[in-house]
């Protein structure tokens, strides 16, 4: 089970942090924003309850147990959920393990961004013959995810290798391009619930097949987001971690903290920042309020990395501007772990020997987590006790359900992404695509640029 600290989101423990009389001005509302979430029963409650998903995977699971590698093809939330599952749940060597170490299941790659130089080793990396290609397209639309099946599909041809066998689409379940050529092909398919979004799609068969792929129990990630929706649903604010991480965002965003910075002191738990920065991002940065008026509304993520981003980004915060709310990430037992040697008797060093490189490691998280704490800056953390199925799904579902929450606070739909569409738009006619011909777009009138 994940357990929340909030100790020094507060006073007196941090200096200007949140103070009781300000918590209790807040918790009314919170507890209504909970209520009326739980009576919108928000897609992604609805898709871990609904257990066609998992069955679907599951009538799948011998046949991608049959191949020796699963590349997932797709971008932002068809992709960084998985990618965060894979990174977490699986050995972070994974893919230089044989199929015996790895039990039978399958290496995981992501053709994620279209730069070449990327795409380009991956393809090297795999052998064709014995992978499958996921291609996961909420829309079925999206550039970089059809120009990857473009060219996976013919390099499939090139090596005369059946394409149906080969491609399974995730995908909705009736619209789209990638949803046209299935029905056309009888491609394999996997559905992602009509009213889902992608940044919370995670727990459907997006990041189950994945999953399922790498070995990770499925089930265990279900009910682990299961059991935390009970306690999301809860309208005791203390008593809810959802609640209370958006009640901490929401007073300190009073005080001018919109930022949000995600630090897990784990390289298993990185890509997790990713996969948060996208759903705090995309969900909570809208221009529009619910009732049509300009608000510019947001909270930035930002992702760091401990003990490394101490050595890099502490410094600002700590004494640049207060405008951060950290989110630390722990694990508690790590997998593995090394105990370090003592290899010189000189004081300097030799307080290292005989620890083991998680105690450093926690040891770091509380020294910066005080030393913030010391000037001012306030910060919570999520302790995994291990890093197992059960709790990343409590992840998923706890920051999800915060999200819902923020977005009902800050008065606008977490669900939508206007922003975005305008860019696609330029590089639909940068592009040529059809009809996209006339987009306007802005040719900077004055050029300044440095050769
Ligand atoms: O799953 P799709 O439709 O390919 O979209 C990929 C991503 O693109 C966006 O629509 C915009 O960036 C995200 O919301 C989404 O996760």
């Amino acid at each position: 089970m994940l357990r929340f600290d909030f100790s020094f989101m507060f006073e007196p423990n941090t200096k200007g942090g949140i103070n009781e009389e300000e918590f209790n001005s807040v918790k009314q509302i919170i507890s209504k924003s909970v209520d009326r979430v739980v009576k919108n029963r928000p897609a992604f409650v609805s898709v871990v309850f609904d257990r066609s998903h998992i069955d679907s995977i599951e009538d799948i699971r011998q046949w991608v147990l049959s191949f020796d590698s699963l590349v997932v093809v797709g971008i932002g939330g068809s992709n960084l959920g998985a990618v965060a599952l894979a990174n977490a749940l699986t050995p972070l060597n994974w893919n230089h393990l044989s199929k015996q170490e790895r039990n039978g299941y399958l290496k995981i790659f992501f053709l994620e961004n279209v730069d070449p130089d990327q795409s380009a080793a991956i393809l090297d990396e795999i052998d064709p013959r014995k992978t499958l290609f996921n291609i996961v397209s909420k829309s079925g639309s999206t550039a970089e995810c059809l120009a990857h099946y473009q060219i996976i599909r013919s390099l499939l041809q090139l090596r005369g290798i059946n394409t149906t066998e080969h491609l399974i689409f995730t995908t909705d379940p009736t619209k789209g391009f990638l949803r046209r050529v299935a029905n056309q092909e009888k491609i394999r398919t996997l559905d992602i619930p009509e009213n889902l979004g992608g940044r919370f799609s995670v727990l459907s068969p997006v990041g189950l097949l994945p999953a399922m792929a790498c070995g990770v129990d499925i089930k265990a990630l279900l009910d682990g987001a299961k059991d935390a929706y009970l306690k999301c649903a809860d309208i005791n604010v203390e008593k809810n971690p959802a609640a209370m991480i958006a009640a901490c965002h929401y007073l300190n965003k009073k005080k001018g903290r919109n930022i949000t910075v995600m630090m897990p002191y784990s390289n298993k738990l990185y890509s997790l920042a990713d996969w948060f920065r996208q759903l705090w991002a995309e969900s909570l940065g809208k221009k529009y309020s619910l009732t049509g008026e300009v608000v510019n509304e947001g909270l930035t993520p930002v992702k760091a990395l401990g003990a490394v981003d101490q050595h890099s980004q502490l410094q600002l915060y700590n004494e640049g501007p207060d405008d951060k709310t950290i989110i630390f990430l722990e694990v508690e037992k790590h997998e593995r772990d090394i105990l370090i040697p003592s290899t010189h008797k000189d004081d300097d060093i030799s307080y290292l020997s005989g620890k083991t490189l998680s105690t450093l490691l926690k040891s770091e998280l509380t020294g910066t987590e005080r030393a913030l704490a010391n000037n001012g800056r306030p910060s919570m953390r999520v302790v995994f006790p291990t890093i197992n199925a059960y709790d990343m799904g409590q992840f998923f579902m706890y920051f999800e359900f915060t999200t819902a929450l923020m977005g009902n606070l800050l008065n606008i739909n977490p669900y939508d992404q206007p922003g975005v569409e305008l860019s696609k738009k330029i590089t639909y006619s940068l592009m040529g695509r059809k009809n996209y011909e006339e987009t306007e777009f802005a040719e900077p009138s004055k050029k300044v640029v440095i050769d």
